[in-house]
């Protein structure tokens, strides 16, 4: 705390000079306005760029962002870093498919990101770009057939279904209790991920609500390689870590947790391997280790990146989905009477078929993707569709959260929470189809090569959840009239402070 105080202190004595230009700057500006004072584009000064509005957006940078974006006329802007760093935003569809796709090869990972990442994620499929990355997503792609992902929907989402959620939500119902359905959702995320990667159960959501060792010191090292990736002065987290001091502290033994658990596991699983001839375990480690790989350290990398990108994604989009749809209530009883078609149970086919929850899914995620923003960094001087010139080394990050949002994309109604819009109906069947929307317009699941890996597994698992309890449970929150829960993102997004609801039964009354 001490140490954090001091560092603090020399960071304000080297930023005396940058304050007194920016004094400078400001009476300048003030004597002479200029004539682009009404822009919303952050202002930019020698040295310090535009710390002073990064700083005073810091608690709502995907809200900012997208508000800047949306008064540019080509949805794209560059905001200017301290000490000459620059960084792209843009929700312009051309440059998005221009970069995920025409030019992968050029927007990459980057080096900066990679360092930022390195001591969580190693060489773990998020981090890495080239052979190392073709690699991973060759053999982890097994793991996202029809056959796998119908096992993963009739065993592992079932199981934790029912043997664990509806319990809990029964007995929120029975007790009337208030719960955090964020982290009910993210402790079945959680337990879901786990199976799936290593063929563990860490049973985290128990009625207990246990703090289990792995899930707490993974939720930190999340949370601390955000404040990472979004440092103001990235060199600040540097020197903390060679310190070993501050968060930097909190953060190496947060990750020495996790990586000493999933070692363990990792070995566990040899064991297993070397025992049994044929591989029974569908998980993705034994996939990787029953390729030949026998690297501890590349195995738990590899892992650890799938339990990052399946444990808070899904679990961010139902917490939001149910916020919305508990103030839709036309759009539940589309759902409910679409859930009550299918069996009480519904398997892999019914689930598969519930376009119009699908649709809802995907409507929800337009508002409150769960990741808002995702960047690359340029490995060469490039030229956006656009006409925005980028130098080699700059962040660019494309937005989903802007383009769910701005008019140029969405229209007048795009404020309207509004699942039709992904639909069309037959008015002879009465059926409906859905309408897949551009991936470089909705980049939700990213686009291009490295599209999201989970995307199928991810529907699958939020329409079985969606099924499962709106059939037996209204989720009602417990927020004062007009106010909205508050959107933040670390490297996932988040409802701020958790969702609380109380859970009803259904019954002739609130159908
Ligand atoms: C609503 C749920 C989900 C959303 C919105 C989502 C979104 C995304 C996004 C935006 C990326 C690109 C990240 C980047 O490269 O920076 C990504 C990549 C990935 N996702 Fe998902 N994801 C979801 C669920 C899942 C699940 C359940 C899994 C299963 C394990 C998964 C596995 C992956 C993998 C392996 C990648 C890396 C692909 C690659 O780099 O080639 N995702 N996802």
């Amino acid at each position: 705390m001490m140490i954090d105080l001091e560092l603090s202190t020399s960071l304000l004595f080297c930023l005396i000079p940058f304050l007194f230009l920016f004094f400078i700057k400001t009476t300048l500006t003030n004597v002479f306005p200029s004539s682009k004072s009404t822009s919303k584009i952050p202002k930019s000064y020698p040295i310090i760029g535009s710390y002073f509005s990064i700083l005073a957006n810091k608690d709502r940078r995907i809200q900012w962002t997208c508000d800047v974006i949306q008064n540019t006329s080509n949805l794209t802007f560059t905001l200017n870093r301290p000490f000459g760093f620059r960084q792209i935003f843009t929700a312009n569809p051309s440059n998005v498919q221009h970069m995920l796709k025409t030019q992968f090869h050029i927007y990459q990972k980057g080096n900066v990101l990679k360092t930022t990442m390195a001591d969580f994620l190693g060489d773990g499929i998020f981090n890495v770009d080239g052979d190392i990355w073709k690699y991973q997503r060759q053999v982890a792609s097994h793991e996202f057939n029809t056959k796998s992902l119908r096992n993963f929907v009739e065993t592992v989402v079932d199981t934790e279904l029912n043997e664990r959620l509806i319990p809990i939500l029964a007995t929120a119902a029975a007790k009337k209790t208030v719960v955090d359905f964020q982290d009910i959702l993210q402790r079945f995320a959680f337990d879901n991920i786990c199976k799936i990667a290593f063929g563990y159960d860490p049973a985290y959501l128990l009625p207990s609500l246990p703090q289990a060792k792995f899930a707490v010191a993974f939720e930190e090292a999340v949370r601390l390689s955000s404040e990472r990736v979004n440092a103001i002065f990235p060199f600040l987290w540097k020197i903390k870590r060679k310190l070993n001091i501050g968060s930097e502290k909190k953060f190496g033994a947060a990750v020495d947790e996790v990586r000493q658990f999933a070692k363990e596991l990792v070995k566990e699983k040899q064991r297993e391997l070397k025992e049994k001839t044929s591989l029974e375990s569908v998980d993705l480690l034994s996939r990787f280790l029953s390729t030949g790989h026998s690297d501890e350290n590349f195995v738990t990398d590899i892992v650890i990146s799938f339990i990052l990108a399946g444990r808070d994604t899904t679990s961010a989009a139902l917490t939001w989905f149910f916020w919305l749809i508990s103030g839709h209530p036309e759009v539940e009883s589309q759902i409910l009477k679409e859930i009550k078609a299918k069996s009480e149970c519904p398997v892999y086919d019914e689930v598969k078929d519930m376009i119009y929850t699908h649709a809802s899914l995907c409507e929800s995620m337009r508002f409150y993707p769960p990741v808002p923003i995702d960047s690359k960094a340029a490995a060469e001087d490039n030229i956006l569709p656009d006409g925005t010139f980028v130098k080699k080394g700059t962040r660019v990050s494309y937005h989903p959260y802007a383009m769910g949002r701005v008019e140029k994309l969405r229209g007048k109604d795009w404020a309207e929470f509004r699942p039709e819009r992904w639909l069309d109906k037959d008015d002879v069947s009465d059926n409906w189809t859905f309408v897949a929307m551009d991936t470089y317009t909705y980049p939700v699941f990213q686009a291009g090569p490295r599209i999201c890996l989970g995307k199928e597994m991810a529907f699958l698992q939020m329409k079985r959840v969606v099924a499962g309890v709106l059939r037996r449970f209204k989720v009602v929150p417990v927020v004062e009239k007009g106010v909205e829960p508050v959107f933040v993102s670390y490297l996932t997004a988040k409802m701020k402070g958790g969702f609380p609801v109380t859970i009803e039964e259904r019954n002739s009354t609130n159908l």
